[in-house]
């Protein structure tokens, strides 16, 4: 009789053991489910152990399908215009863009924030503007089945158009994947047919991963430049390349095109044994970066080459692949702080490219800190032998 209770009570306090471990275990199950659905990147995509290929792949595909639109829009409606105060040309073609790639994320990343340039408030009160938009949207797509259905085909509606681009809204951060997209850069230079970019960015973490960006406008061979014009010069008259890079996997370039990607090659950074011979990028625009500042700077490296004018991350882009060797950008306002979009791409295509990409006090630029990089100033960007000169040149001429 004892025996039998004593008995009993063994099979009564495993089962609570057991039970105990059950219930353990299943709230630990919920928990992480719960954590991986708040930040997707630690489950399935945890950057430990992937590569960004497909990541990479759809970004360019969106980026490339994008600029079918800004061409579309610079000959339609940009190209021969009256005034060059209508700026309609280049809202047309930021929001457009934007769409066309937010809706390219959404169908195959569904979890990852977006941080990008517009909003479409002011669209959506716009009604003429918005079905102008509508109009060119509808039809652009590529040329190739199976690469435009991967982007989600065609959108839907003029509706479903206005809300995917206020989806560009999140506040970005140190944590989670967050796309940063500038649909139209250096738009300035696309009213005038000269230089632009489409831009996209994953940062993970607050780390950028993967960039590509489409500068319809830049010759797919660009030998040499022409120091004075800023005219890059091709061994043929082909215009438009799409260059992008992994973290760890360097950067190519390929050209663009209308329908499934070209194929591509890997771009590098040209070696420039004589810091002298140097050539620096700055923008066009005056009050974009300090063009006084940055010729004291080269000055003080000995550079006598007159620097090459190009707007957008077309600048980047240039450099890694050896058409210039450093770019300039120089605060003109103590208080300005550059946008996220403006850089993200640029600077993991240069690092991959063998450059070194940092503010003026020699930082790395830091996409943690929300939609813009507030804690830096201005962007250097140079070979990775050559950036503790530069570097050294910037304090002394800005006497930090
Ligand atoms: N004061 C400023 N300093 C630096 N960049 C600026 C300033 N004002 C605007 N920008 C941004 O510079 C980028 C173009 O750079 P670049 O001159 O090299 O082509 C644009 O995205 C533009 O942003 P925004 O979209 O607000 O016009
Ligand atoms: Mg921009
Ligand atoms: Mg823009
Ligand atoms: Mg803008």
């Amino acid at each position: 009789m004892r025996s039998s209770s004593a008995n009993l009570l063994r099979v009564l306090s495993r089962l609570v053991v057991c039970s105990t471990l059950i219930l353990a275990l299943s709230v630990a199950l919920k928990t992480r489910s719960r954590f991986a659905l708040l930040f997707p990147s630690f489950s399935s995509h945890h950057p430990a152990t992937m590569s960004y290929s497909q990541e990479r792949y759809i970004a360019e595909l969106a980026v490339q399908r994008a600029t079918l639109l800004t061409q579309k829009v610079f000959f339609e409606k940009a190209k021969g215009t009256v005034s060059k105060d209508d700026k309609s040309p280049v809202t047309i073609g930021d929001f457009g863009a934007q769409a066309l790639i937010i809706q390219a994320i959404r169908k195959n990343f569904p979890n990852d924030e977006i941080v990008a340039e517009e909003e479409a408030s002011s669209l959506r009160e716009d009604k003429d503007l918005s079905a102008e938009i509508w109009r060119l949207v509808k039809d652009i797509k590529l040329e190739d089945a199976e690469s435009d259905n991967l982007l989600g085909g065609p959108l839907a509606s003029e509706q479903n158009m206005l809300d995917i681009i206020d989806e560009g809204k999140s506040a970005g951060g140190g944590k989670g994947r967050i796309w940063a997209l500038d649909p139209i850069d250096g738009t300035k230079g696309f009213l005038r047919g000269g230089q632009y970019a489409v831009c996209l960015g994953l940062i993970v973490d607050g780390d950028v991963k993967v960039g590509a960006i489409g500068t319809p406008n830049l010759p797919v061979d660009a030998a040499t430049i022409d120091a004075n014009t800023g005219a890059q010069q091709g061994e043929t008259n082909d215009n438009g390349v799409l260059f992008s890079a992994i973290l760890g996997e360097g950067a190519t370039s390929r050209p663009l095109s209308n329908g499934a990607l070209a194929p591509s090659k890997p771009i590098s950074m040209r070696p420039v044994p004589d810091i002298a011979q140097a050539v620096f990028c700055e923008g066009v625009e005056a009050a974009h970066s300090a063009q006084g500042d940055n010729a004291a700077v080269a000055e003080r490296l000995g550079i006598t080459a007159p620097s090459v004018r190009l707007d957008s991350q077309a600048k980047y882009c240039s450099i890694a692949r050896g058409s210039g060797d450093i770019y300039l950008r120089l605060p003109v306002k103590k208080d300005y702080q550059e946008k996220i979009w403006d850089h993200a791409a640029g600077d993991i295509i240069v690092r991959e490219a063998g450059g070194q990409v940092t503010d003026i006090y020699g930082a790395r630029l830091d996409f943690s800190k929300g939609r813009t990089l507030a804690a830096n100033k201005g962007v250097v960007a140079a070979p990775k032998a050559l950036q503790g000169q530069v570097i050294d040149a910037v304090k002394v001429v800005l006497k930090l």
